[in-house]
């Protein structure tokens, strides 16, 4: 695909990273390297505690205090994050970055009708605010009866709604790259794929990249252009979806990909569920 022979839009090189709390040092990255091109699907996998979620944070930026980057650089559309000062990290976070929260009841503030934390994430946009934008808004993530939801408090609407409003907000920022760190693990299964579906097309409309987090192999293969296998901090293969879980080269990803059973394909692609 030429998209892919574009300047990279995330480029990690040798960064090595260490967690420092009072039970010792933990080497979460051992010199990553990783370059992912505008419009391309990028699936980080591999068990718990590899590394995928300190590999999104470094690249967002937004490692917690006891993570301390000790070597290699995060370039984001071209620029070191290490040599900008706050104002520019948070410019380039809001301006560029997209992320995807595993938890999205969570993600939302409890006290606050949806109505009104659309309009506060918006606003600060200049995107609209009336009540006709904000139902076709919710319409676009496919969330069926708007004008009801947008009343409802977080802990009323269902994970999947929760994480549709999640969506919304975070494609109408129109970001050039999207973190999604397992977006669907708190989700029931029915609802999974129409998620994974609503990313995706907004990937495609929009020739963003994707960084996704994903335990579930059988998902990654649908969608993904490339798989990044971490283990123990370190990538031990990198390749094209079909390659990697087909014909890994990795003994680790032999037995990452006998481990964990590939989902059936979804057999109701494009159906619409409530
Ligand atoms: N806040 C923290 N304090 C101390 N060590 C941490 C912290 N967060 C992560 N680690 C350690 O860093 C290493 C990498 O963790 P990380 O969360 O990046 O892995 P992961 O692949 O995302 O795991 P999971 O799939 O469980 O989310 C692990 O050894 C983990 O125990």
């Amino acid at each position: 695909m030429t998209a892919h022979e574009s300047a990279p839009s995330v480029s990690v090189s040798g960064l090595s990273a260490e967690y420092r709390t009072r039970l010792g040092v933990t080497r979460a990255l051992d010199d990553v390297s990783l370059d992912i091109a505008p419009g391309e699907l990028v699936a980080v996998v591999g068990e718990s505690g590899s590394g995928k979620t300190t590999i999104s944070q470094a690249i967002g930026r937004m490692l917690p205090r006891s993570c301390r980057i000790t070597a290699g650089e995060v370039r984001v559309l071209g620029r070191d994050l290490a040599s900008l000062g706050p104002d520019e990290v948070r410019r380039v976070r809001r301006e560029s970055l997209g992320f995807i929260p595993q938890d999205p009841i969570a993600s939302l503030n409890p006290t606050m009708r949806i109505r009104r934390q659309l309009e506060l994430a918006l606003a600060p946009l200049g995107r609209p605010t009336d009540a006709d934008s904000l139902v076709e808004l919710l319409r676009s993530v496919r969330i069926l009866e708007p004008e009801r939801v947008l009343r409802l408090f977080p802990h009323e609407v269902s994970g999947g709604m929760a994480q549709r409003i999640a969506i919304a907000l975070t494609i109408a920022r129109e970001p050039s790259i999207l973190i999604a760190d397992e977006p669907t693990a708190s989700l029931d299964a029915q609802v999974r794929d129409e998620i994974l579906e609503l990313i995706v097309a907004f990937v495609r409309r929009s020739g963003a990249s994707l960084i996704w987090i994903s335990h579930d192999l059988g998902a990654v293969r649908r969608w993904c252009d490339r798989v990044v296998v971490m283990h123990r901090g370190a990538i031990v293969e990198s390749g094209p979806t079909a390659r990697v879980l087909d014909a890994p080269e990795a003994k680790y990803t032999r037995t990452l990909v006998a481990a964990i059973p590939a989902r059936p394909r979804a057999s109701r692609e494009g159906e619409e569920r409530a």
